[in-house]
């Protein structure tokens, strides 16, 4: 039937879009988290690049410059330090590059800064220069007091002999760099953490980690650190590890000039937010798409349900109510207390005609027989099919001897037919019992009735009505 190769159609094109919906959806989602981690990526090392750049080279471009001037050398080399020479340079320079400068000179052991002030470089007092004196390396970054806590570059000066005639450093004031670590930290949700070769940290966006006074924390302080293995905490690059009890993503960037680490320090909450908010917006895509489709699957099932349910109660051959439909009928002619007469009626000889004229001729028989019954029942009768050769009519409000003259009338119409089969031309008769009931009654007692009927009209020879009521 045609109804159920749609519906297998059906369900097989709908298996496909979900299919599909599921494949893409889930293409879609896992396309989403890969940008979203790529973008997290570089959102996190471009910005911290540009910082480095901006804040950190920035300084060490212009005073590496810087020292090379030959005023700053012969300055520096002088035998008597001419001050007032030297705090108009530096003066200029502030006044040029926006920045904080000083000398500190090895002749006079004075340090000279840009804001007019001097520091005399006594060992014991000033740790710094000495300590910076005996290392190897000529450029260093530092952490340091003047005023206010400073970002240090500082580098060593020589001359022609490399003789070590003192250090020039750059210095920037670290409200600057809290102001540029809280805007990072808004726009990308990390922090910063900036440390020595010894980890001291020098530079962080959290300010509990700042400098106090002269004394740098160190990462060993920090009790996610610490309990990290030591193998761990020579490389942090790519390491998922709880900060403060949050979850955070840790990358590693080596600032060779001083050689310092930058720690980037992500929370991954603030990235789960982001992937998840993809995945719940195609979550609810797909639940949406699913429950369009179940939509339309019951829909499809209550079309075709209404239509199985009609072919279960035809009959298939003859296209007249079925037995089981019939009966339905008789059922709801009882409920409304309605008298009924039944008439059975069983075609003659239908063996033969099956197996003289083939089984298809008897099928066109049967379906001409139940066409001819149709059109010519009463409107309110019901003719269905009761078995192979039998038909039934049920005939509401109709008394037994009504039924008997209008059965009569079929009687003789049906034998008057010539059913015409291919070439061949078959003539049928059929034999008619009919029982009645005023009363409500089960179908079996009122069928068992038209069935004596039948069974006496066979009995005088067939092509004949007979009638059987039911004893009250
Ligand atoms: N062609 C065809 N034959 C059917 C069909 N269903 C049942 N039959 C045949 O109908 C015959 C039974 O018909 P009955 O009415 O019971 O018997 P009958 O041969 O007519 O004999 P009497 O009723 O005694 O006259 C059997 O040969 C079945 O094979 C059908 O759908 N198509």
């Amino acid at each position: 039937m045609n109804i159920f190769r749609t519906l297998h159609r059906s369900i097989v094109v709908l298996f496909i879009i979900v299919v599909v919906s599921i494949v893409t959806l889930v293409h879609i989602s896992i396309s989403n988290i890969v940008a979203e981690q790529s973008r997290a990526q570089q959102q996190s090392h471009s910005p911290a690049l540009q910082l480095i750049v901006e804040e950190l080279m920035k300084p060490l471009h212009i005073s590496q410059t810087l020292v090379k001037a030959r005023e700053l050398h012969d300055l520096m080399g002088a035998t008597t330090i001419d001050e007032t020479q030297i705090f108009s340079t530096l003066k200029r320079m502030h006044n040029e590059f926006n920045l904080n400068f000083f000398i500190a000179s090895e002749n006079s052991r004075t340090q000279y800064n840009s804001d007019g002030s001097k520091i005399a470089l006594i060992e014991g007092e000033v740790d710094w220069y000495f300590r910076y004196k005996a290392q190897p390396t000529d450029a260093m970054a530092d952490i340091g007091q003047w005023q206010n806590p400073q970002f240090y570059i500082d580098l060593k000066v020589y001359d022609e002999q490399h003789k070590f005639l003192g250090v020039f450093g750059v210095g920037k004031g670290l409200k600057g760099f809290t102001e540029v670590f809280n805007d990072y930290k808004k726009t990308y949700g990390y922090d910063f953490i900036f440390v020595d070769q010894n980890n001291d940290i020098t530079l962080t966006s959290n300010p509990e980690l700042q400098i106090q006074g002269v004394t740098f924390k160190n990462m060993r302080d920090l009790p996610w650190f610490a309990d990290l293995p030591t193998e761990q905490q020579q490389s942090l690059n790519n390491l998922l590890v709880p900060v403060e009890g949050v979850e955070s993503l840790i990358a590693e960037l080596n600032i060779q000039p001083f050689d310092w680490t930058l720690y980037l320090i992500t929370p991954l909450q603030s990235r789960q937010t982001d992937i998840s908010r993809g995945f719940i917006i195609s979550i609810v895509t797909l639940l949406a798409i699913i429950f369009g489709l179940f939509l339309l699957i019951y829909n499809l099932l209550y079309y075709f349900k209404k239509d199985i349910q009609k072919i279960k109660q035809i009959d298939i051959l003859t296209e007249i109510p079925n037995r089981s439909n019939v009966t339905l009928k008789f059922e709801e002619l009882m409920y409304e207390k309605q008298s009924v007469s039944l008439v059975l009626i069983d075609l003659d000889n239908f063996t033969p005609i099956n197996e003289t004229h083939g089984r298809k001729a008897g099928d066109i028989v049967l379906r001409q027989v139940a066409h001819m019954l149709n059109n010519e029942i009463r409107e309110n009768d019901i003719l269905g099919r009761w078995g192979g050769g039998e038909f039934i009519i049920l005939m509401p409000d109709t008394g037994p001897h009504e039924a008997a003259e209008l059965c009569q009338k079929l009687c003789n119409k049906l034998a008057a037919m010539t059913i015409t089969t291919g070439t061949t031309s078959i003539q049928i008769t059929g034999s008619f019992g009919i029982s009645f009931t005023a009363i409500s009654r089960g179908m079996s007692e009122v069928i068992s009735a038209a069935d004596d009927a039948l069974f006496a009209a066979k009995r005088d020879g067939r092509n004949v009505v007979r009638m059987q009521l039911i004893e009250s």
